[in-house]
């Protein structure tokens, strides 16, 4: 199987991967991840798509509502992040946006005069530091090598910080089969009570939502695609009905069934 996640080696996302398969190999972006998977490239992608602290991975939402994609499986990990440098003298930070926005306060009371510099993942921000010794970076301790030291551990704001991944396939091997699922529906339309009827056809079969998030359209100002994430399968009738539902209401734009899942934590 061909798996593709973000890269360098070491990411959170790479860690995550290992419940996937062996032999991964790497994208700079989650766009690109999930565009592997939708040409065919890749038969699995990995990508985050939320963090119990700093929320959603913007990017993740809007490359799966471009590309068609299947969601096939949900990841649930903690992450421990961990200052490493060549000494302790640097001036810059680098990490992933998210892991910078995980360890806000952290930054600010311990390296106040730091510059924050945003990289494509953790793990670039390693390689980084490997080479520059003015560079800190903020990443898993295990990649903690060359030359680099751990100057901090556990530096994220919350001790409880979980990560979301989904496994990406191509449709075909989308499946209804499982005790979540996710949906992206674009109304294509804007009218008083549009989210209030979109969201109904659940409330009213007793459908539990998780997740709702709402994304521009692209399209204009104030046009959104909802992301929605249900506690039920697409095997269900319930479930089948809602949705049928929410294909009429949207009728202008359109509906995407990702698929059905079972939530598992993995815990290196
Ligand atoms: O950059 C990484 O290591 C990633 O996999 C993205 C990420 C960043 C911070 C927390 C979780 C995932």
């Amino acid at each position: 199987m061909r798996i593709v996640t973000l890269g360098p080696a070491g990411t959170y996302s790479h860690r995550a991967a290992g419940a996937v398969g062996e032999g991964v190999e790497f994208r700079e972006s989650v766009t690109g991840i999930v565009e592997a998977v939708a040409t065919g490239e890749a038969d699995r992608g990995i990508v985050p798509v939320e963090n119990s602290i700093e929320g959603s991975v913007t990017e993740s939402l809007d490359a799966l509502a471009e590309f068609e994609v299947a969601v096939v499986r949900e990841l649930i990990t903690p992450i421990r992040h961990a200052l490493l440098a060549q000494t302790g003298d640097f001036s810059v930070v680098a990490s992933h946006p998210q892991a910078l926005a995980q360890c806000r306060s952290y930054l600010d009371a311990e390296h106040p005069d730091a510059t924050l510099e945003s990289v494509t993942s953790t793990a670039r921000g390693v390689e980084r530091a490997r080479e520059d010794p003015d560079v800190a970076a903020i990443a898993h301790p295990g990649t903690a090598d060359g030359g680099l030291s751990v100057l901090g551990e556990d530096i994220q704001d919350r001790t409880s910080n979980a990560t979301r991944f989904l496994v990406v396939a191509p449709t075909a091997e989308r499946s209804a089969a499982g005790g979540k699922s996710s949906l992206i529906v674009y109304p294509d339309d804007n009218h008083p009570g549009l989210l209030l009827d979109l969201l109904r056809p659940f409330a009213d079969r007793r459908i539990n939502l998780t997740r709702i998030e709402s994304r521009p359209s692209g399209e204009r100002l104030g046009d959104y695609v909802f992301h929605i994430d249900i506690e039920a399968g697409l095997y269900e009738d319930r479930t089948r009905a809602a949705v049928e539902e929410i294909e009429t209401l949207a009728e202008a734009g359109w509906v995407r069934r990702l698929g059905s899942y079972d939530t598992e934590h993995v815990v290196e």
